[in-house]
């Protein structure tokens, strides 16, 4: 399998939809999730102009001067881990990935009970103020992705032999929803030394599903697996499709029949590359276990010796809040005593 297939998704977002449809639907995500662990998504459903309109914003956004931008700088945002970070802030096994991009996540008040207790990575969004409507774009988007979401997870469920609603009521009944644009400035393909440098670097998302809206640059990556040879292969744009890809906990669910798969941008265009991923996560308080269905009688090894950051996914004990801890301090250093 060495393209990334694109599935039409229709019958699992629209409700009249017949069960033979929804079936038909979900084993193609099913033989996806098995082979590439990436597949484009398209009849998603997701409004054309909420997305062109979040897409000019971010745009404008990022066109700014720097000082503008620090306005929402990430350490304003203290343990809710919302804001602006600069080209460079973000690591990728250690090392700084040519992106800058804005973090945002569930819109929780402030005197919600988890806010109240300090839970990190919990809180209200920090919104630029300019561009006006930013903000109300992101929240708009967000919900319109975990309802998508849903659908999608939904589809996974009934391809590994599961009740439809399997994720939504164990693991997703508040989903941990992280969302995030990037701006990939243009810049050489080497640094100094001859060494590559990534957009972002080879690496898995940790949670279940993300579901990513790139625009026309290209240069996201996906490394393949065949007959025991590893292969980068390149996921371009797609008209109104959304990239999507399995994470660690999907991985760990499955035990390894669906895998996380690794992924990497280069940005060649010459130009700014934006791209917008949602991250659809269990709930932080979940503790997310092995699924027990005979569609997972065959179960992969453990990987954890051939991967990027030669972590088992299977072997960790506690919350997905306590497993998403343990990677933040890792990509933003200067907020690891914030969150921790
Ligand atoms: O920007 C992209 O295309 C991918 C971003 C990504 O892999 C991530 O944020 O986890
Ligand atoms: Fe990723």
């Amino acid at each position: 399998m060495d393209t990334v297939p694109i599935i039409d998704v229709r019958a699992l977002v629209d409700a009249s939809s017949s069960p033979q449809a929804r079936r038909e639907a979900a084993a193609r995500l099913g033989t996806a999730c098995r082979h590439t662990g990436f597949f484009y998504v398209v009849g998603h459903g997701v409004d054309v102009g909420l997305q062109s309109r979040l897409e000019t914003l971010a745009r404008d956004f990022f066109a700014r001067p720097e000082a503008e931008k620090q306005r929402v700088r990430m350490a304003l945002g203290g343990r809710a881990w919302r804001g602006f970070f600069p080209v460079g802030g973000e690591l990728t096994s250690g090392r700084p990935d040519r992106k800058e991009g804005l973090y945002f996540g569930t819109e929780l008040p402030p005197d919600d009970p988890r806010v109240r207790a300090g839970t990190p990575l919990h809180g209200p969004n920090l919104f630029p103020r300019e561009p006006e409507g930013l903000g109300g774009a992101v929240l708009e988007y967000m919900a319109a992705l975990t309802s998508l979401g849903h659908s999608l997870m939904s589809g996974i469920a009934l391809s590994l032999d599961l009740e439809a609603d399997y994720f939504a009521t164990r693991y997703m009944a508040d989903p941990t929803v992280l969302f995030r644009i990037f701006n990939y400035p243009p810049g050489p393909e080497v640094d100094a030394e001859g060494l590559p440098v990534w957009g972002v670097g080879e690496h898995t998302d940790y949670g279940v599903l993300t579901i990513l809206k790139q625009d026309d640059a290209g240069g996201l990556q996906v490394k393949t697996r065949q007959d025991g040879h590893t292969r980068w292969v390149d996921a371009p744009p797609v008209e109104n499709a959304f990239v999507c890809n399995i994470g660690d906990m999907l991985d760990r669910m499955t035990r390894g029949v669906y895998r996380s798969t690794p992924h990497r941008v280069l940005n060649r265009a010459g130009r700014d590359r934006l791209s917008l991923p949602f991250f659809f996560d269990p709930d932080w308080t979940a503790e997310v276990r092995a699924i027990d269905s005979p569609a997972l009688k065959d179960a992969g090894a453990d990987d954890h010796a051939e991967r990027w950051d030669r972590q088992s996914v299977h072997a960790f004990r506690g919350t997905y809040g306590d497993y998403l801890l343990g990677k933040v301090g890792k990509v933003f250093p200067d907020l690891r005593a914030e969150v921790q």
